[in-house]
C-alpha cells in the first residue's frame, strides 16, 4: 500500500488499482490524543445491532460499473460510529451555521445534529449559529436542546437564518477558538464548503482540536461525487404542481403556451427531472444545453409545429439557461450576489415576452402564454419523507465522524452508502448535466423537443465532455437518479 498526504485529502493505494481518498483526522496533526470507548456500546437502542460499529478497513467504491480487467478505483471511507471516539461526552461543545440560498431539510439536519449529539453521544452544548458565517462574528449564538428543534423538521427554511457573503477565515476561527467550541458543523453548497475549507485549513494551522464537518446542500443538485443533494426530490416533487398549472391553463384556451421557470443557475437537474416526472413538458431548457430562438431546428418553429398538432405547449426552463443571449441587458453593478454569484436575469420573463412577440409580429398564430415562476416556493418547503430520511442519515454520519476525530470532510451519500469525503473532491467542480449522455437523451425523445443542437455544436460537447478515462460500450450515459456525469457512473442499470 502507497500513502500520500496533503492536508485535505489522503490518497491511500492498495493492490489492483485500490485508491482510497480518505479524510484527515484530528490525530494527523495533534499526537496522542486520548480516546474514549463510544458510549454507543451501552445505549439500548445500538447495542443489540450486529457490526454496529464500521471497520476500520470500511470503504466505499466511487464507480461500480467495472470491467473486468479494469482498475478497482477510487473508495472513500464509510462512515458511521466507530468503537473508540476522540471527544469525551463533557468536552464536546458543537455549533451548526448554514449558509447559502434555501433548501428544504435545512431544519431536519439541525434536528438530527442535535439530537444525534445529545441522544447517542450524551453531548449538552450545541450552538447555533445566527445568520451564517457571519453570524460567528457578528450575533450572539443560540442555545440549541432536543426540545427547541423538536418540531422544526415540520417548517421549511432554517431556524439558525443563512446569508451569502460575509466568510471571514480567520475572524472565523477566532470565534469558534473563543467560545471554546470543538465541533463545527457547517451545511451549504459549493460556496460554503469552500468557506468550510478554508477554515479546516485555518484551524489546523492553528493546532486547534476542532472537527470541521461539512454536510452538502444545494437544491440545485450541483455537489459533484455525491448521489444527489438533499432536497432536490421535494424540489422535484414541488415544480410538478407548477407545471400542473402551467399544462391546464394552456390546454384549457387555443393555442395555449404554458412557460415555468425553475431553479438551476449553472445545472438544469431539476429542470430536468421536473420535466421527466411530468410528461406534460413539451420543451425543457437547461443551462448546459444551448438554444436558439429563431430560424429553422429554432424554438419558435417548434412553438409553431407543436401548437398545430397539439393546440397546447409546456415550456420549462431553468433559471440559467439561455443568459447568453440575454445578457446585453444586464444592468451594470448588479452582476454578483453578496458572495460573488452571478445574479441572473429573468429568463422565464424574457421567453415569454420573446415568443408573443415573435407571433403577435407575424400575425399568423393567436396564442395564450402564461407564464409561472414557482422559483422561491419549490426551495421555501419542508423536506419530504424521503428527504427527512435522507437528512437524518446525513446528519447521523456527519456527528459520528466527528466524534470518532475525523476532520475536514463532508458526509454525503455515495452509491447508497453514507461517506466521508474530503473537502476538495466536494469542491473541485461543479455537477452538471450531461448532455451528450443517455439521460438527456432520454428527456428529448420523452418531449421530442429539438437538440437545438447543429453538428459543430454536437462535436464541441462531445470534446468538452469527454471522460478521462476509457469507458465501457455505451457507459457514456449519466445515472437516472443523481444525474452524474460519466466519469462517476455507477449504475449500469440505469443506463
Ligand atoms: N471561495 C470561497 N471561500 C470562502 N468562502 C466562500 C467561498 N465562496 C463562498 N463562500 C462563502 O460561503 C457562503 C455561501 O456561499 P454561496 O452564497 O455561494 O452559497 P452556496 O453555499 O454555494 O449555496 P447555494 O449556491 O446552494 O445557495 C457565503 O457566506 C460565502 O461568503
Ligand atoms: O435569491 P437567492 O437567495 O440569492 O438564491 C437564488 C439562487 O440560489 C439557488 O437556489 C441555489 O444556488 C439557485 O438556484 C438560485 O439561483
Ligand atoms: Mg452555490
Amino acid at each position: 500500500m502507497g500513502d500520500e498526504t496533503n492536508s485535505q485529502i489522503k490518497v491511500v493505494s492498495g493492490p489492483a488499482g485500490y485508491v482510497l481518498q480518505d479524510v484527515p483526522h484530528l490525530n494527523d496533526y495533534i499526537p496522542d490524543l486520548p480516546t474514549y470507548p463510544n458510549p454507543l456500546r451501552s445505549n439500548p437502542a445500538y447495542s443489540v445491532v450486529k457490526q454496529y460499529f464500521v471497520h476500520v478497513d470500511d470503504t466505499v467504491p466511487q464507480k461500480i460499473v467495472v470491467h473486468k480487467e479494469s482498475p478497482r478505483g477510487i473508495h472513500f471511507r464509510r462512515a458511521g460510529p466507530r468503537q473508540k471516539v476522540y471527544f469525551d461526552a463533557d468536552e464536546v461543545h458543537a455549533c451548526i451555521v448554514t449558509c447559502g440560498g434555501l433548501c428544504p431539510g435545512l431544519n431536519t439536519v439541525i434536528r438530527e445534529l442535535v439530537c444525534s449529539l445529545y441522544h447517542m453521544y450524551g453531548a449538552t452544548k450545541v450552538l447555533g449559529i445566527d445568520g451564517g458565517y457571519r453570524g460567528f462574528y457578528s450575533r450572539n449564538s443560540i442555545t440549541l436542546t432536543p426540545k427547541v428543534v423538536n418540531d422544526i423538521h415540520k417548517r421549511g427554511g432554517t431556524i439558525i437564518g443563512t446569508s451569502r457573503g460575509g466568510h471571514d477565515t480567520s475572524k472565523i476561527v477566532d470565534s469558534i477558538q473563543d467560545r471554546g467550541i470543538n465541533q463545527v458543523y457547517i451545511i451549504g453548497g459549493d460556496g460554503t464548503l469552500k468557506g468550510a475549507a478554508a477554515i479546516f485549513e485555518e484551524v489546523r494551522r492553528r493546532g486547534l482540536k476542532v472537527a470541521v464537518v461539512g454536510i452538502p446542500k444545494t437544491i440545485d443538485n450541483d455537489i459533484p461525487v455525491i448521489d444527489r443533494s438533499f432536497g432536490f426530490d421535494t424540489a422535484v416533487e414541488e415544480a410538478q404542481r407548477a407545471i400542473n398549472a402551467a399544462h391546464v391553463e394552456a390546454e384549457s384556451v387555443e393555442n395555449g403556451v404554458g412557460v415555468v421557470k425553475l431553479m438551476g443557475r449553472y445545472s438544469g437537474f431539476i429542470a430536468m427531472y421536473a420535466t421527466l416526472a411530468s410528461r406534460d413538458v413539451d420543451c425543457c431548457l437547461i443551462p448546459e444545453s444551448p438554444f436558439f430562438l429563431e430560424g429553422k431546428g429554432g424554438l419558435f418553429e417548434y412553438v409553431e409545429k407543436t401548437l398545430k398538432e397539439n393546440g397546447h405547449m409546456v415550456i420549462v426552463i431553468a433559471e440559467g439557461a439561455g443568459q447568453e443571449l440575454l445578457s446585453g441587458s444586464l444592468q451594470p453593478g448588479a452582476e454578483k450576489d453578496p458572495s460573488g454569484n452571478r445574479q441572473l436575469q429573468d429568463v422565464g420573463l424574457w421567453i415569454s415576452n420573446r415568443i408573443k412577440e415573435h407571433f403577435a409580429k407575424r400575425n399568423k398564430m393567436v396564442l395564450t402564454l402564461k407564464y409561472i415562476d414557482p422559483t422561491y416556493m419549490i426551495r421555501a418547503i419542508p423536506s419530504n419523507a424521503a428527504d427527512n430520511v435522507y437528512c437524518t442519515l446525513l446528519a447521523q454520519s456527519a456527528v459520528h465522524g466527528a466524534m470518532a476525530g475525523y476532520t475536514g470532510y463532508t458526509s454525503g451519500l455515495v452509491n447508497g452508502r453514507q461517506t466521508y469525503i474530503p473537502f476538495n473532491r466536494i469542491t473541485e467542480r461543479q455537477n452538471k448535466v450531461v448532455i451528450t449522455d443517455r439521460m438527456w437523451a432520454r428527456l428529448l425523445s420523452s418531449t421530442n423537443q429539438p437538440s437545438f443542437l447543429g453538428p459543430k455544436e454536437m462535436a464541441e460537447a462531445i470534446k468538452e465532455e469527454e471522460p478521462p478515462t476509457g469507458l465501457l460500450d455505451g457507459e457514456n450515459c449519466q445515472d437516472a437518479h443523481s444525474g452524474k456525469p460519466p466519469d462517476e457512473i455507477e449504475h449500469s442499470n440505469t443506463c
